[in-house]
C-alpha cells in the first residue's frame, strides 16, 4: 500500500445489478471500485461517445444540415449510453442497447452514399430520387432486421462485430470514393482526407486497444494488481481507451461527412472547415461566430479577427 494507492480489493461475482447475464464479461474486474458500478473505467469512459455525439449533433443542428445527421448523432449517442448502462450493469439487455444502435446508426450514412448518383453528385443541389432513396431504405432494413434475428437466436458476439465492421469499412471506402471522384476544391479536399485519415487512425488505434485487451488479460490484471494498484489502475483498462478511442475517431468521420455532403450537393460556398486550437474540427457556416481560436487547416496558422478583415496569424 502506498502513500496514495491501495490494493485492489478481489474481484465480486455479484453487485448491485446482480448476477451478470451479457454475453461479454470484459477484462476489467467487476465491482473493484464500487458496488453500483461492474466496469468503472468501461463505464466512465462512455462520456466520450454521449460528449462528441452531442456536440456533433448540436453543430449538425446549429448547420441546418439535412436530418440524417441529427439522426446520426442521436444514434450515436445511444450507443454511448447503451454502452453505459452494459459495462455498469453487466446486464444482456443493456448489452443490446448498446449493440443494436452501432449497426443501425451506421446505416444511415450506409443509406446516404448508396442513395447517391451521379447527377446527385454534381454539386447542384439535386436530391436523388425518392423510390431510390425508398428502395434502398427497405433494402438496408430488410439485411440488418435479418442479421438482427440471426444475432438475436444464436447470441455470438462475433457477428455483431463482424456486421458492424463490415458495415463500417463500406462507409469508409464509399465515402472516400466520393471525396476522390467529386470533390474537386484541392483545398476543401485536404481538408477532408486529414479529417478522414484522423478518424480513421485514431479508430484503428483503439481497434488495437480492444484486441491487446482481450488478448492479454491475464497480463494487464497482474500489473494493475502488483505494481499500479488503486486508483492508477483504472488507468491501465484497454477497453476502456478503445471506448476515447473510437468515440474520437467517429467524431471526425461525422465531421468529414458533413462536410462531404455539403460539397457534393453544391452547398461548400457556404460553410468552411475550421480547426479549434488547429486540431479539432468542425463545420462551420461562413457567416456564424467563432469564439474560440481556430485554423483553416490542421495544425495551420490561426485565422485572427481584425477590423473585421480575417488575417493569418502564425
Ligand atoms: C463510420 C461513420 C459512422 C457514423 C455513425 C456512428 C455510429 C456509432 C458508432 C459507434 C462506434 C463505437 C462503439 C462503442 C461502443 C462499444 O465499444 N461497444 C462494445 C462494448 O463496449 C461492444 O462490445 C461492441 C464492440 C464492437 C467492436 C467492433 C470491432 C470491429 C471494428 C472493425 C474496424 C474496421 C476499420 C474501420 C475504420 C474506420
Amino acid at each position: 500500500m502506498g502513500l496514495f494507492s491501495w490494493p485492489y480489493p478481489s474481484e465480486q461475482v455479484t453487485g448491485y445489478w446482480g448476477e451478470v447475464t451479457s454475453t461479454i464479461d470484459w477484462c476489467e474486474e467487476n465491482y473493484v471500485v464500487s458496488k453500483y458500478i461492474a466496469e468503472w473505467s468501461n463505464t466512465i469512459t462512455n462520456g466520450t461517445f454521449v460528449i462528441t455525439a452531442l456536440y456533433s449533433t448540436y453543430c449538425a443542428w446549429r448547420n441546418r444540415l439535412e436530418l440524417r445527421f441529427l439522426w446520426i448523432g442521436v444514434g450515436f449517442a445511444l450507443v454511448g449510453v447503451g454502452s453505459w448502462l452494459f459495462h455498469m450493469t453487466l446486464q444482456y439487455h443493456y448489452q443490446l442497447l448498446d449493440e443494436m444502435p452501432m449497426i443501425y446508426a451506421t446505416c444511415i450514412p450506409t443509406w446516404s452514399i448508396l442513395c447517391e448518383t451521379k447527377d446527385t453528385l454534381t454539386g447542384k443541389g439535386q436530391s436523388s430520387p425518392l423510390n431510390r432513396q425508398i428502395s434502398i431504405a427497405i433494402a438496408i432494413t430488410t439485411i440488418v432486421s435479418l442479421l438482427s434475428w440471426i444475432y438475436l437466436v444464436f447470441k455470438i458476439p462475433e457477428i455483431h462485430q463482424t456486421v458492424y465492421g463490415f458495415i463500417t469499412v463500406l462507409v469508409v471506402i464509399m465515402s472516400g470514393f466520393l471525396t476522390y471522384k467529386y470533390v474537386d476544391d484541392k483545398v476543401a479536399k485536404k481538408s477532408l482526407y486529414q479529417c478522414m485519415t484522423i478518424g480513421i487512425v485514431t479508430f484503428l488505434a483503439g481497434f488495437i486497444s480492444w484486441n491487446l485487451d482481450n488478448l492479454f488479460c491475464s497480463f494487464w490484471i497482474h500489473v494493475r494488481r502488483s505494481y499500479l494498484e488503486l486508483p492508477l489502475g483504472v488507468f491501465l483498462e484497454l477497453h476502456a481507451w478503445w471506448h476515447i478511442l473510437t468515440g474520437t475517431g467517429i467524431y471526425y468521420y461525422i465531421v468529414y461527412l458533413q462536410y462531404l455532403r455539403v460539397l457534393t450537393q453544391g452547398f461548400g460556398n457556404d460553410f468552411k472547415l475550421i480547426w479549434r486550437w488547429k486540431f479539432l474540427p468542425e463545420l462551420v457556416r461562413k457567416d456564424s461566430k467563432i469564439t474560440t481560436k481556430y485554423s483553416l487547416s490542421l495544425m495551420g496558422p490561426y485565422v485572427e479577427k481584425q477590423d473585421g478583415e480575417t488575417r493569418k496569424n502564425k
